[in-house]
């Protein structure tokens, strides 16, 4: 990646070799490898079988979690927040794994769907919830700084899956404890 970077400086008309870039493409190069941890990691590693039995069956919200992802078409970064509730069958996981779940997805290439719904599989097929709820709200620097160049929209996609899906009462509880009007 590192003489990749040195050859994009070249092509984007820089000088690789000016003091100030010297050390830029392996910069660069640490930064991408950050960025795009996401493939090196595997969700049972992430999950670490931080299980516990569920003592009920009520629902769990994490909201808020701060997201960074990089979309697929322009490798630029999309930011926001994502919200993720889901409805225990017989364990809960971890708290702290909902938002390495997220991490893990995010620290790659993607769209904001795909994202939405790979964090939403893992609590139906590894946590086995009865339903799960992840509503993510971010915002696309291919859509700010280039391109149709608008500052304030916002992209919001959600996968509502199990109960969530099928039972409106529990939809509508999760919606309005994240406070989205989606
Ligand atoms: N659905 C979806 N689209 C995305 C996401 N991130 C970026 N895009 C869009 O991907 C599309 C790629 O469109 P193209 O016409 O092939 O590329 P482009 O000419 O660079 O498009 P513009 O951004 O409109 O200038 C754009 O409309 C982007 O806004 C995402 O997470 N989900
Ligand atoms: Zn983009």
């Amino acid at each position: 990646m590192k003489n990749l970077f040195y050859n994009l400086l070249e092509e984007i008309g820089e000088d690789p070799e000016r003091e100030g870039l010297k050390d830029t493409p392996h910069r660069v190069a640490e930064s991408y490898k950050f960025l795009t941890r996401g493939y090196r990691q595997n969700i049972d590693e992430v999950l670490n079988n931080a299980y516990f039995e569920a003592e009920d069956n009520h629902m769990v919200i994490v909201k808020d979690i701060e997201l960074y992802s990089l979309c697929e078409h322009h490798m630029l970064p999309f930011i926001g927040k994502c919200h993720i509730g889901y409805i225990p069958t017989d364990k809960v996981i971890g708290v702290s794994k909902l938002a390495r779940i997220v991490d893990m997805f995010a620290r790659r290439l993607q769209i904001q769907e795909r994202l939405t719904n790979q964090i939403a599989n893992v609590l139906m097929e590894k946590v086995g919830a009865q339903g799960v709820g992840v509503v993510i709200e971010a915002q696309h620097l291919c859509m700010m700084m280039r391109g149709v160049e608008k500052q304030n929209s916002k992209m919001i996609t959600s996968d509502m899956q199990g109960v969530f899906r099928t039972q409106m009462a529990t939809r509508t509880e999760f919606l309005q404890l994240i406070g989205t009007a989606v």
